[in-house]
């Protein structure tokens, strides 16, 4: 069994990491840390975890985190870069949900979070942890640096393309959508029932902390200078992600061509699902499970690509599973196996 712990056990998607790991079957958790929550059973918090998680959680400082094989850091940006050295020199494998280790320049990192990064000489030994893109070195990884929700859509709907080589890199325009659980379990103005309810607004359009992540990956792909341009939105809905992509075609190619190269692309990938051309992916066929779905449009030489998640799952805690399922030598799917729930 894989003994884990998880770092921020109170949040979305440290809730969301239990209501996986509590039925995974090679899993064993070991510990959940909260700071505000210590002491306090984990299923007196979450009910929907009776009988399925009898922790209790416990003060980070309190909790032994090196007796475990894999620790999970479900907390903001900057908590797991003051604690992955010392649990990496102990053999500790580490999976961070936050930005710590997802951007490798240093300098880049740091402009966009505003924060000193205190464990650089990691940088260079994370894993982006996107196993359809990275599974190998995901699978060798001891720090993995999961990704964020709207650069995971943003690259899976891209990347076919930009492999082939049929799009302008130098335009990418990415229109995203996210539920309002996307912001985290905490008390702020703009997340508010009254405020983001019946109500729906773009966010961060001069620059959201997203675009430098997703376009050093993209860079990536091509040697053209990718300039992105994604502007985030948020719904009144808990969970979901919609992005809309468009990329102009840089050759002649059928819709026919255009379908069957994301068909290729995912074909051995378990957990993306590419739909008929044409097709209307909608949000709540992710709800909960460990899937990203996407369809294809085409407006002239303007190809439209139509990505939906659940930004708990696939954009944050069931992409961490999958990574340690592969870190330690499982069948990546396990304990990921949920249908979404629907309607
Ligand atoms: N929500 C989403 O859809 C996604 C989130 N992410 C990223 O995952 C991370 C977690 O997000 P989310 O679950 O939404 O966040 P939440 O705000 O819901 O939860 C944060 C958790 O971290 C704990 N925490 C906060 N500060 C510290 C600290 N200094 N030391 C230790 N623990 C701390 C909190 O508990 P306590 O205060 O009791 O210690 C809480 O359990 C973030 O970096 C986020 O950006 C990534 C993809 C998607
Ligand atoms: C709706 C909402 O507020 N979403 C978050 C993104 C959540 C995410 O992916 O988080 P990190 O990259 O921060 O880990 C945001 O825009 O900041």
């Amino acid at each position: 069994m894989i003994k884990v712990g998880i770092v921020g056990g109170t949040g979305y998607t440290g809730v969301e990491l239990l209501r996986l790991l509590a039925l995974h079957p090679e899993v064993e958790l070991r510990a959940i840390t909260s700071r505000k929550e210590d002491g306090l059973p984990v299923a007196d918090l979450y009910p929907s975890l009776r009988g399925r998680v009898n922790l209790a959680f416990s003060a980070p400082d309190k909790a032994d985190l090196t007796q475990c094989d894999v620790v999970f850091f479900a907390t903001p940006h900057g908590v797991a870069m003051a604690q992955a050295p010392a649990l990496l020199a102990a053999g500790v494998k580490v999976i961070d949900l936050a930005a710590d280790f997802r951007i490798k320049d240093r300098a880049v990192f740091e402009s966009t979070y505003k924060i000193e990064h205190t464990a650089p000489e990691l940088l260079e030994q994370a894993v982006y942890g996107l196993p359809e893109l990275n599974r190998e070195d995901i699978a060798a990884a001891t720090l993995i640096a999961n990704p964020g929700c709207y650069p995971t859509t943003m690259q899976l709907g891209f990347v076919p393309l930009l492999k082939a080589g049929w799009i302008d890199a130098s335009h990418l325009i990415a229109d995203c959508k996210s539920g309002v659980s996307g912001a985290g379990r905490k008390a702020e103005i703009g997340i508010l029932f009254s405020e983001s309810s019946d109500n729906f607004k773009a966010y961060g359009v001069g620059g959201h902390r997203h675009t430098p992540e997703t376009a050093a990956q993209l860079q990536r792909y091509t040697e053209q200078k990718v300039g992105l341009i994604f502007t985030p939105h948020l719904v009144p809905m808990i969970r979901g992600m919609h992005s809309t992509l468009y990329a102009r075609l840089t050759r002649e190619v059928s819709n026919e061509e255009l379908q069957q190269l994301f068909e290729d692309a995912y074909r051995e990938q378990p957990f993306v699902d590419v739909l008929p051309f044409g097709s209307h992916p909608e949000t709540r066929s992710t709800r909960g499970a460990n899937v990203l779905r996407l369809a294809l449009h085409r407006h002239g030489d303007t190809v439209i690509i139509l990505v939906v998640q659940d930004n708990l799952v696939k954009g944050a805690s069931g992409q961490a599973v999958q990574c340690m399922n592969l870190m330690f030598g499982l069948e990546e799917g396990l304990g990921l196996q949920t249908i979404a729930l629907m309607p």
